[in-house]
């Protein structure tokens, strides 16, 4: 079982905000211009928020994500992350994906220490930092052991460890969770809960999952149909702290019908 309780102080700089004006983006096929990826959306992330993107499969999430992250730059539009303009990758914003991307050569612990390494910040201070990082996520036992030694979950913990040793303003998650078991996947969102309850990090988390939409998130953004614009953005005032045995409950079943309301219509 993968659940770990984070215990470490605070990890993350002052959360950031995030703001979107008009962002359009059209991919080129063959040089030529494609359809709309990205139609003008329009969005802001207040600071310490845990905003849910939601939207049908294709209608340019991964995109919008990317662009925030400085992977994909915007055909036009405004994109302002801490109050900058983002124009290119950065280590304010912290990025994690369906499958974690640690180096398969590299240990844990070499991988968490990888990017302040990389960039020469490698100070004391980091590597105590890694330390307790390791212990939040529970892999302080496992710091000398490689990814393949790894479970599907403690290697999702491994990268959230190398993304906060960062500290990054802002964590940008693309479908996460979206190819662990059912288990794994409600301990990591436990896992996740608890970690930005103490830390109260910015997070933007990429889902087309309406339950763990209104599970995770203080507000649900849903995208249109590609391509995408933004549809409505839905408070969910469910208490916290959360669990996945709340989704039961009448006020979540109420939070995921509102959310495929606007999905639907
Ligand atoms: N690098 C790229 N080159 C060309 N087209 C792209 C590129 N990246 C995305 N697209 C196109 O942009 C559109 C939006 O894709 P995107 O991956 O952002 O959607 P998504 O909502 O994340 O999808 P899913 O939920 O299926 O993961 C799709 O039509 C896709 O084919």
């Amino acid at each position: 079982m993968e659940t770990r309780t984070a215990t470490a102080e605070p990890a993350v700089d002052e959360p950031a905000g995030v703001r979107l004006r008009d962002v359009r983006k059209t991919f080129s096929r063959r040089r030529r211009p494609g359809r709309p990826a990205l139609d003008g959306v329009t969005l802001d992330v207040r600071p310490g928020e845990f905003l849910c993107l939601l939207g049908p499969s294709g209608c340019g999430k991964s995109t919008l994500l990317n662009i925030v992250a400085g992977f994909t730059e915007a055909d036009s539009g405004e994109v302002l992350v801490g109050g900058r303009p983002v124009t290119g990758p950065g280590h304010d914003r912290g990025v994690l994906f369906q499958t974690p991307n640690l180096f398969p050569w590299l240990t844990t612990w070499q991988n968490v220490l990888y990017g302040p390494k990389a960039r020469g910040a490698l100070t004391p201070r980091v590597r105590e930092e890694a330390e307790r990082l390791l212990e939040t996520v529970g892999l302080a036992d496992a710091r000398d052991a490689y990814p393949h030694e790894l479970s599907g979950g403690m290697r999702h913990r491994a990268a959230f460890a190398r993304v906060l040793v960062n500290r990054p303003g802002v964590l940008l998650m693309d479908e996460p969770f979206g190819a662990l078991d059912a288990i794994t996947r409600a301990a990591m969102q436990r896992f996740l809960l608890e970690l930005w309850q103490k830390h109260r990090t910015t997070i933007v988390f990429v889902t087309h999952d309406v339950e763990e939409a209104a599970l995770l998130g203080d507000r649900v953004c849903v995208l249109s149909a590609p391509p995408a614009g933004t549809k409505d953005v839905i408070d969910i005032e469910l208490p916290r702290p959360r669990a996945y045995e709340d989704t039961e409950t009448l006020a979540f079943v109420n939070a995921k019908r509102r959310i495929r309301e606007v999905l639907e219509r």
